[in-house]
């Protein structure tokens, strides 16, 4: 059995966070373990509250994983403080984990913050030279490259920017973007566009906290990076396109139809 651990906060409405990385992992067929960094008290409108962790938790719940479980993929989502990512960064230094995918939440869909504004440069510093992969939306793209995205142009050099700080691979997620949701994988030498088509729904909670636990999940597996990719933008595309409408807001995505194309129901 393969396992993927996520270092994220708890999304009460079930839409993102730890709760879209466990769905997604078991739709994988990979066993799902869990770090919550954060209680976000959200649901598909707002964000009413958060309580971060203390770092000593979160230190002491990737230890009694990494001690005793064999861990083959890590994404790494919501981490609240600066604090706290130099706690998580430290202790993964210990472990060394294969595959780590870093999605720099920060904003989410209803436009709370969900990280400190103080915790970009620890982010920056310390989390993304430890990265296989990135997959920053296009605000946190800006916010990462300290530019303005405007043009192709202005895509292609976030990235390099992004890669420059270190890490190995840039998903520059195009869910934002005005047009169809393209997006733009940067390996440090060649440019890619994983090609979208607009899905028409509101029912996008939780969309860049499952294509990063599938690109995990996928690593996981045994898939090579682009693969793993490849096939992640056809599971969120899929879960868009199959979404619910639950809830007075932006709905969640679906990942139950894995389950039923496997067992036909
Ligand atoms: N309406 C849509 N139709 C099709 N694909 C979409 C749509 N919205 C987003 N996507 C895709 O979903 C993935 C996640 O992108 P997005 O930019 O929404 O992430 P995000 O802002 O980090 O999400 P969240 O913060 O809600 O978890 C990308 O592959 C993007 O292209
Ligand atoms: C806990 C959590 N993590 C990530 C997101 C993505 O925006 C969210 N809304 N909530």
């Amino acid at each position: 059995m393969k396992t993927a651990l996520t270092i994220a906060g708890s999304d009460s409405g079930g839409g993102a966070g730890i709760q879209a990385d466990l769905k997604t992992f078991s739709a994988h067929h990979v066993f799902g373990m869990s770090v919550i960094t954060a209680v976000t008290a959200q649901n598909t409108v707002e964000v009413r509250s958060i309580q971060t962790m203390s770092k000593e938790i979160i230190r002491d719940q990737i230890s009694a994983v990494f001690d005793d479980i064999e861990v083959h993929a890590v994404k790494i989502g919501m981490l609240g403080s600066a604090e706290n990512i130099e706690m998580v960064a430290k202790t993964l230094h210990t472990y060394k984990p294969q595959h780590i995918i870093l999605d720099p939440v920060m904003i989410s869909k209803s436009g709370d913050h969900l990280l400190e504004i103080d915790a970009v440069e620890a982010l920056k510093k310390h989390l993304i030279p430890m990265a296989t992969i990135v997959t920053p939306n296009l605000p946190e793209a800006e916010t990462l490259s300290g530019i303005t995205i405007q043009s192709k142009q202005d895509l292609y050099e976030a990235c390099q920017i992004i890669e420059q700080l270190g890490a190995k691979a840039i998903l520059l997620k195009g869910g934002h973007s005005a047009g169809d949701p393209n997006d733009l994988y940067y390996d440090g030498a060649n440019y890619t566009w994983l090609r979208g088509e607009r899905i028409l729904t509101k029912n996008t909670h939780g969309t860049g906290c499952t294509l990063s636990s599938a690109i995990a999940a996928n690593m996981a597996n045994g898939l090579g990076i682009e693969d793993a990719i490849y096939h992640a933008k056809e599971y969120i595309t899929k879960a868009i396109c199959e979404s619910f409408a639950i809830g007075k807001g932006h709905g969640p995505v679906n990942h139950f139809y894995r389950f039923q194309e496997v067992h036909q129901l």
